[in-house]
């Protein structure tokens, strides 16, 4: 399927190009042209498109294909419109130009994370509806705003909003990571992104005096604590072979802030660390954990959040659940070996089960490194076509479930 001429471009790497130009960067995206590509898209392909302004200048986008039977549930297929931003001079070619190489690698922000998603899903559409398909459940194609900064404005207020009880959504697919094996990478469950500050304050004085009970006294114990229990984090990690990344609690140490001059002893200094727990760990005694390392300390140790993700839900991956079965299934039919995983990172998906929708992440994406938010993001355009070869067997199988004890 590989092309090699733009005359011999197949037309859904054309329109995956077009997508990646769309300079929806962080942090300020350009989400007004992203959702008039998707209103074009949503015009040629005869679909319904909803915009929900969730936020002043976010827009949900929602193409609909409806399903023959309304009673069902619906499919959720989504993706976010936005992408992260770029250090240009470390890129081979223009991040925002979706340069495609004589091999066909097509270079691009957002070419994994996740734009060829946003195009596979509307391309499989395109195929199933040209050759005249119908199936018993809608799908839903929802094009978010803001996933990369935490979807606050994005995901997170969509789910609460009427327009969202209105999909009645049954199952929702949406982004994972690329594979560099031949395998495929599915997560179930993600990890809970706790972004935690840690203020330290302490006796001030001249930089020349042996001072007690300093602020980086104290922050320098919290740090070495917190930085023991990432070693031993990553210990358990690799000492276990049947462990995946996404089953241990990581932690970084992310930044450092405090001080004014080199002789002046500063009252306060902060640390800011971006853990990542693990969805077995019981959050309760974690946060205790957390209070009892700042108490160690000493006096005037406390810690805020920046991000506190409290709900964290797994999505079933045996033949009890039926969606699971439907996109095993057709896996196994493809020949698909797959990985399933906690995902290390944070997506929309965990708005999306802890409103009660089970979800998979899911990038079709193997023999390809992972290279979402580094340099020269990209994609083999063969790689790309594939993933719409699979979604196009994925949809009809999902969208055909039964109806589910709890809808009949
Ligand atoms: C925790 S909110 C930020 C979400 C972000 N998601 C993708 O990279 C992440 O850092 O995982
Ligand atoms: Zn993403
Ligand atoms: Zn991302």
């Amino acid at each position: 399927m590989t092309s090699k001429g733009p005359e011999e471009e197949h037309p859904s790497v054309t329109l995956f190009r077009q997508y990646l130009r769309i300079r929806t960067v962080q942090p300020k995206p350009d989400y007004g042209a992203a959702v008039a590509f998707l209103e074009e898209r949503a015009r040629q392909l005869g679909l319904s498109c909803q915009k929900v302004e969730v936020a002043p200048g976010y827009v949900v986008t929602v193409l609909t294909w409806p399903g023959t039977n309304p009673t069902l549930s619906s499919i959720l297929l989504n993706s976010h419109t936005d992408v992260v931003p770029v250090f240009k001079e470390y890129w081979s070619h223009d991040p925002f130009e979706a340069f495609k190489d004589s091999e066909g690698y097509i270079y691009a922000r957002g070419a994994q994370d996740m734009k060829c998603i946003s195009i596979q899903y509307l391309e499989a559409v395109r195929r199933l509806k040209v050759e005249g398909h119908q199936f018993p459940r809608t799908i839903h194609m929802t094009f978010v705003p803001d996933e990369e900064v935490g979807g606050h404005q994005g995901m997170e207020l969509f789910v609460q909003r009427p327009e969202f009880q209105v999909l009645r959504a049954g199952f929702a697919l949406d982004e994972g990571l690329a594979n560099p094996t031949d395998a495929f990478t599915v997560f179930y469950s993600e990890r809970s992104p706790w972004w935690v500050r840690i203020t330290s304050t302490g006796r001030p004085g001249h930089g020349s005096r042996f001072i007690e009970d300093t602020a980086a006294e104290k922050l320098h114990k919290v740090v070495s604590s917190i930085l023991a229990f990432r070693e031993k984090e990553w210990q358990r990690l690799q000492s276990n072979p049947h462990l995946k990344e996404g089953a241990v609690t990581s932690v970084n140490l992310t930044k450092l802030e405090g001080g004014v001059a080199y002789n002046v002893v500063p009252a306060t200094m902060s640390a800011s660390f971006d853990f990542r727990v693990a969805p077995d760990v019981d959050l309760k005694a974690f946060e205790e954990q957390l209070q009892s390392w700042c108490q160690a300390a000493g006096e005037g140790v406390t810690f805020e959040f920046g991000q506190k993700w409290t709900q964290p839900q797994v999505t079933p991956t045996d033949d009890s659940n039926p969606w699971w079965a439907a996109f095993s299934g057709v896996c196994k039919d493809l020949n698909l070996t797959l990985e399933p995983e906690i995902c290390p990172a944070a997506t929309d998906s965990r708005y999306l089960r802890a409103v009660g929708v089970p979800a998979l992440g899911f990038s079709p994406m193997n023999r390809t490194p992972v290279l979402l938010h580094d340099h020269d993001e990209r994609l083999h355009e063969a790689v790309f076509l594939r993933g719409v070869d699979i979604y196009t067997h994925l949809l009809p199988a999902l969208a055909s479930v039964p109806a589910l004890p709890s809808e009949s």
